[in-house]
């Protein structure tokens, strides 16, 4: 009986080996992670540990001391942020700055300029963004006017008005309150499970814990710029390394001792 086999899915992005340091400071060290195309990956670890260090690295506002990156096949090791845009890699900052005085439709569009010249067409593809990030209701506010949950959708639209293949999202849940978590949280799974576009890879930088199980299909841990664990997220946060490294030395044990 002939026997199928699946073939792997095309890593979208690939580390090998990644470090910087800021002077005397390793920021990121010897990280190797792969992200398959069509995932939603998360990456987590207290304060400081190196994450958006990481996100600058891979998104080019960085070059890494020791490492390379690939994306969509190709060694963007150091390459400007413009050129990876181009080549279909879209980034949100922690810091959510629209233009405020323009319109959401305008903002989206801004994203939109990247392939689409023609104010019109632009304009256009904003609709169909806002649509699918739920602001479709909100086109014609100036973007000033939007509240906290609306600039993240912003932000979230001007990256995906781009096209990307690879979005990275920097804290796009921070300063939500809890209702407003959970209802960006389909609103960013549908971003990947969109099978209309031609799929988008998600890599996010995440605190909120009970989002990155509900989101992640693989979840990598930083502590002090190294990876000290990676997985599912069920199994992640289980692990007694990335336990000591959010809440302290001992701490794995003492819950062990208590029978949690
Ligand atoms: N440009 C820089 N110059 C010097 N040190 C830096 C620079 N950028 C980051 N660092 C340091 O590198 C380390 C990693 O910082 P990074 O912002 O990447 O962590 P993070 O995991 O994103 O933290 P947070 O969750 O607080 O955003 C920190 O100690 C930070 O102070």
């Amino acid at each position: 009986m002939a026997t199928t086999t699946k073939p792997p899915t095309p890593a979208i992005l690939s580390l090998q080996g990644v470090g910087i340091a800021f002077g005397g400071l390793q920021a990121v060290q010897d990280v190797s992670l792969t992200l398959p195309a069509g995932t939603l990956g998360a990456l987590i670890g207290p304060n400081g540990a190196g994450k958006t260090t990481l996100f600058a690295i891979v998104s080019g506002f960085l070059r890494p001391d020791t490492g390379r990156v690939h994306f969509d096949g190709q060694d963007i090791t150091g390459r400007a942020p413009h050129l990876n845009a181009r080549a279909g890699m879209a980034r949100t900052f922690q810091i959510v700055q629209p233009f405020a005085a323009q319109t959401v439709r305008e903002n989206i569009a801004v994203g939109a300029h990247l392939h689409l010249p023609g104010r019109a067409a632009a304009l256009a593809e904003a609709e169909r963004v806002a649509e699918r990030v739920g602001l479709a209701a909100q086109l014609d506010k100036p973007a000033a006017d939007l509240t906290v949950a609306g600039r993240k959708r912003l932000e979230l639209a001007r990256a995906l008005a781009t096209r990307p293949k690879l979005l990275l999202l920097d804290e796009v849940l921070a300063g939500l309150n809890p209702q407003e978590i959970a209802e960006m949280v389909p609103v960013v799974r549908q971003i990947v499970d969109d099978s209309a576009d031609d799929g988008v890879t998600v890599l996010m930088i995440e605190h909120v814990m009970q989002a990155v199980m509900h989101l992640a299909e693989h979840v990598w841990v930083l502590a002090q710029g190294a990876l000290i664990a990676e997985g599912p997220p069920s199994v992640v946060t289980r692990d007694a390394r990335v336990i000591e490294a959010y809440l302290g030395h001992g701490t794995a044990a003492r819950l062990a001792e208590m029978g949690t």
